[in-house]
């Protein structure tokens, strides 16, 4: 059987194609449609479990077309444990090869091998090595050789100080109960959490906690964003899109209606001041049925108002403070995240017509865009998720050192003939606008399509 196909209108695991947009040219390369995606799945351990149905492998972790037993891996990985716990079950060949720049794990994975597995992978994306993103994984390797894959001081010093201000700024606001700089320091809490981003996609390590401050577990950030959202993004396995339906709908559905394409103009605003609250009570309600685990992390934001109750002239001052912190980071959080880098019109969006060569390298500049005003400037780059194109060929690599791979990888796009330019704050902003209203898919290929800025 084909993959999911337009024709047929059924897919392999026999699900319907109840997206209409699914019967028009182009079509997702999926051979499934995700388990649990149609009953709104929302939480990540729930799209894990569906991924492990649609792969189903066994216990086994899949790297292209064979099967390995990892467990007794799980705890000497060196990138941390969670990252291959989380994954047994799945097909992890996206994750396999954007984690790892050295050729080490590649030598290392064959002691693990059990079978070649038996079905092709769910997953259209291709790794061929005379293919785009194996040919720019071998230039920028000698590359990082010399100047490192992890974090600049620089980029600590943005990081910790960040991290430093919006302390300082909460103590501040709670001892003299100012709701304007308690909202200053909801911005930098902002700002602090979206940089601990980029920690989050590296080796285990205390700054990508700072995300649990804003009441974001890190532990599912990394699976809605980076098991998730990095290797598929804007497509049907993109549980970052997926968690927004059906408020806000990035994919071209044609059964879209008119209050989901223009109405979100003005009710996203409503959700923003409140969606972290939402997320942190979702999580507690899961926890307390028994569908997730308690993680201590997610203890922070609390510890946050217990520190905040012992300085502030009483119990409701300090609550009132705490409020106005997380309303502004929530708000500040929501802009920044949905506008930047993914849901300009020109990005693919599933239902959009593939590009033929379904190189993974390729498909993730098909799906990302970039920014001009930041380039160069690495606090904003951090702090606003810029170079988001390269961020998304090599994730594990710092921000920092991103800027070293620019010369190698313009090179590149002149050779694969890929129109890669910047676009302005203005567009990308508009352009999520023209995304959500957007209800046919587009039948060009992807990066080619025209401009109507
Ligand atoms: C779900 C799949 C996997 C993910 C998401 C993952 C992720 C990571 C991350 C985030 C790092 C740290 C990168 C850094 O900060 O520099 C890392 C390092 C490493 N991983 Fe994995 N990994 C996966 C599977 C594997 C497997 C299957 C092996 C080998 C059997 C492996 C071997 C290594 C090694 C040797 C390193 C040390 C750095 C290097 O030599 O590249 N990983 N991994």
């Amino acid at each position: 059987m084909p993959p999911c196909d337009p024709e047929s209108k059924v897919c392999e695991n026999g699900v319907k194609n109840q997206q209409s947009f699914w019967n028009t040219p182009g079509t997702s390369g999926f051979r499934k449609y995700p388990t649990f995606r149609e009953q709104g799945v929302k939480s990540p351990d729930r799209w894990l479990e569906g991924k492990r149905i649609d792969d189903d492998i066994g216990p086994y972790w899949r790297v292209h077309d064979k099967l390995y037993d990892l467990s007794s891996f799980i705890e000497k990985h060196p990138g941390g444990r969670d990252w291959l716990l989380a994954t047994r079950g799945t097909d992890v060949t996206e994750l396999f090869e954007s984690s790892h720049i050295s050729l080490a794990p590649e030598a290392l994975l064959a002691k693990f091998y059990v079978k070649d597995a038996e079905k092709p992978r769910n997953s259209p994306f291709t790794f061929r090595e005379d293919g785009f993103y194996k040919k720019f994984k071998s230039k920028v390797r000698p590359i990082l050789q010399k100047v490192g894959t992890g974090p600049s001081r620089k980029m600590l010093m943005i990081m910790d100080g960040i991290t430093t201000v919006f302390i300082t700024l909460t103590l501040i606001a709670t001892i003299t109960q100012s709701a304007f700089i308690a909202s200053i320091a909801g911005i930098t809490l902002s700002l602090a959490s979206i940089a601990s981003h980029n920690f989050s996609h590296q080796r285990d390590n205390w700054r990508m906690y700072v995300i649990d401050l804003s009441m974001l577990c890190s532990y599912d950030w990394r699976i809605t964003h980076v098991l998730s959202h990095h290797p598929f993004p804007n497509t049907f396995y993109d549980l970052e899109v997926a968690r927004l339906e059906p408020v806000l709908v990035l994919l071209p559905d044609p059964g879209k209606n008119l209050m989901q394409r223009f109405g979100c103009r003005i009710y996203e605003y409503l959700i923003y001041p409140i969606h972290f609250y939402l997320n942190a009570l979702k999580k507690y309600y899961l926890i307390i049925r028994g569908e997730e685990q308690f993680r201590p992390e997610l203890l922070l934001p609390g510890l946050e108002l217990v520190v905040m109750a012992l300085i502030a002239p009483s119990i409701w001052g300090a609550i009132w403070i705490w409020f106005v912190v997380h309303t502004s980071n929530s708000c500040f959080w929501a802009a920044i995240a949905l506008v930047l880098s993914h849901h300009h019109p020109d990005a693919y969006h599933e239902g959009d017509r593939q590009r033929e060569d379904l190189d993974w390298g390729l498909c993730q500049l098909d799906a990302t865009r970039d920014r001009a005003e930041i380039v160069g400037n690495l606090f904003l780059v951090v702090t606003t998720l810029g170079d988001h194109s390269l961020h998304h060929l090599l994730p594990t690599v710092d921000h920092s050192k991103l800027p070293y791979i620019y010369p190698v990888f313009f090179e590149m796009c002149k050779e694969y003939n890929i129109p890669y330019r910047f676009y302005s704050q203005w567009e990308m902003f508009l352009g999520k606008y023209r995304t959500l209203a957007n209800n046919t898919p587009s039948t060009q290929l992807p990066g080619y399509k025209p401009h109507n800025d």
